[in-house]
């Protein structure tokens, strides 16, 4: 058995535990994939890659109610796909040097482990390695449902689908969540015949009401979209393809696709990691259970020197959410005895499709409910990009912002927006909302430029403040 300081599962966010504070000791830096986890090697970082040349393309068909006429000569998807690749690859590459290039005082171990005691796990080779400090950052992997068929080599996940050789010319998605969306955006804008069946009655139905309605129904105009429609079964054809037997509100049809991509959601990598052996809580999702602390639970106490991070233990899937949380561990790991705790407060998302939508904080239900619990009112207000000057610019006929704040004092519980930039755009309303900032202070405590998009931000605040003023004069 060797015995390191600290020992991480985990390169992806999990990586970004090690720096100089720790040369002087020994650590030791597992991972069994490729080197970066999931956000720089098929998540995050290759999908946005994908969509902004989706974005160029379908700027093709938003142009011409501008009176521009613009037509997509074609997509290289070799070549798109190359050079996303090539630059992943090789910063994965350089990554994973960086820390062999370390030996002085990081071990890479590049294997599949599973615990064998709380601070002590075995490679699939059959070394023991234990440590004074244990960081689990094993991440999320793709659920794959259990249909006849899912295990057809035309079935893919977003861990396969952004290296295929050839784009297809027909491609159904299974589930209606963030991947969905974003792959119907990336493959829809390059040409190919998308078509989304969804188990609900919405797109990205755990986002605010609204915004699912209208995210769908502007996605029912882009892509062929089944509602409320189950793929019941997968069957390869002859000639390469796959028909999929779909059961929706019309009954029973059959839909002849080239690939499928499967988007039901991701499960923590807890399976077959020796947690429950030792004895860690895990939630009913089979996510690891940690304090505020992010310290790993055992019957309800923390275990001391065991911390978790990012997709195995969040309730939030995100990139930026893992890595606030490595914050949280690299410090508390280091500060036994001043220990931080990570804000969950306010956790932002953006979906990434065509239009994009973006997220802060309670939904409209969810401020509701809020308000018959604690008795503070709430103010909604929804205001139209195409009511702004930049609105008028872009021609834009559905982009929108909605705020939710608490009545008497303006503080903002919620921002959802659809449109151009969503991404860009929440991020103000982010800063206030963390900084404690007011709507009405917000609005008329500072310029807005004009005629920029961010007016439909400054007016959404004003609205909130008027509808405040109609509601206590
Ligand atoms: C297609 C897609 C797009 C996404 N887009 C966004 C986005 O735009 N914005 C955003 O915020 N988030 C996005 N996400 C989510 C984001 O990628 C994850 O939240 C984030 O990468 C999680 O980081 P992590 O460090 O927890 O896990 P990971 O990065 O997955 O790292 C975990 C590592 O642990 C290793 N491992 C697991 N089990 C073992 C074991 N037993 N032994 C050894 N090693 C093991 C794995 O090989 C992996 O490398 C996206 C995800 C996907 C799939
Ligand atoms: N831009 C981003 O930040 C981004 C992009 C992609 C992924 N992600 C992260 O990755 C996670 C996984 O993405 P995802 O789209 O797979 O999950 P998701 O949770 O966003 O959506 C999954 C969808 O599949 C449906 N579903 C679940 N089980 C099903 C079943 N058996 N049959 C049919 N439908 C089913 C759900 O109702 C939901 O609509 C996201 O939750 C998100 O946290 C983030």
């Amino acid at each position: 058995m060797t015995h390191y300081d600290l020992a991480i599962i985990g390169t992806g966010s999990g990586n970004s535990l090690i720096t100089r504070r720790w040369a002087d000791r020994k650590v030791v830096l597992v991972d069994r994939g490729a080197f970066g986890g999931t956000c720089l090697n098929r998540g995050c970082i290759p999908t946005k890659m994908y969509v902004y040349p989706a974005d160029l393309a379908a700027a093709s068909g938003d142009a011409a109610r501008l009176g521009v006429d613009l037509s997509l000569e074609g997509v290289r998807w070799q070549d798109v796909r190359d050079r996303i690749f090539t630059r992943i690859d090789a910063n994965s590459a350089d990554a994973r040097s960086y820390r062999a290039d370390q030996p002085e005082y990081v071990t890479l171990i590049e294997d599949d482990v599973h615990l064998v005691g709380e601070k002590s796990f075995q490679t699939s080779s059959g070394e023991v390695i234990s440590a004074d400090q244990l960081v689990i950052a094993t991440g999320s992997h793709a659920i794959r449902p259990d249909i006849p068929g899912i295990d057809l080599p035309q079935v893919h996940t977003s861990d396969t689908i952004m290296r295929l050789p050839d784009r297809p010319r027909r491609l159904l998605i299974k589930g209606g969540g963030y991947i969905a969306a974003e792959f119907a955006h990336i493959f829809g804008s390059f040409g190919t015949e998308v078509t989304i069946t969804v188990r609900s009655g919405t797109m990205l139905r755990h986002l605010d009401e609204t915004v699912s309605t209208v995210f769908t129904e502007q996605a029912a105009q882009q892509w062929d979209v089944r509602l409320r429609t189950a793929v019941t079964g997968l069957t390869a054809n002859d000639d390469g393809s796959v028909t999929a037997r779909l059961e929706g509100p019309d009954g029973q049809s059959d839909l002849e696709v080239d690939l499928v991509l499967v988007a039901v959601g991701r499960a923590p990598n807890t399976d077959g990691l020796g947690v429950e052996e030792v004895g860690f809580d895990l939630h009913p999702d089979r996510r690891l259970a940690v304090d505020e602390y992010q310290r790993v639970l055992r019957a309800g106490e923390p275990v001391e020197g065991v911390w978790s991070l990012g997709d195995v233990s969040s309730a939030h899937q995100l990139k930026h959410v893992a890595n606030h949380e490595a914050r949280t561990v690299a410090h508390n790991l280091l500060h036994p005895d001043e220990l931080r705790a990570s804000d969950h407060r306010f956790v932002p998302a953006a979906v990434f499709s065509h239009p994009q939508v973006a997220a802060v904080g309670l939904t409209e239900e969810q401020a509701l409910a809020y308000a018959e619990t604690s008795g503070v009112p709430v103010v909604t207000a929804v205001q139209q990009y195409g009511a702004t000057a930049y609105g008028w610019a872009m021609e834009d006929t559905t982009g929108f912002v909605k705020l939710i704040a608490e009545q008497p004092t303006g503080r903002i519980l919620g921002a959802h927006i659809v449109g151009h930039e969503a991404s860009l755009l929440i991020q103000p309303i982010l800063q206030a909302m963390s900084f404690d900032l007011d709507a009405y202070s917000m609005a008329r405590g500072q310029y807005w430029i004009h005629p920029a998009l961010t007016e439909v931000v400054e007016n959404a605040l004003l609205k909130l403040r008027t509808n405040r003023e109609l509601l206590h004069p």
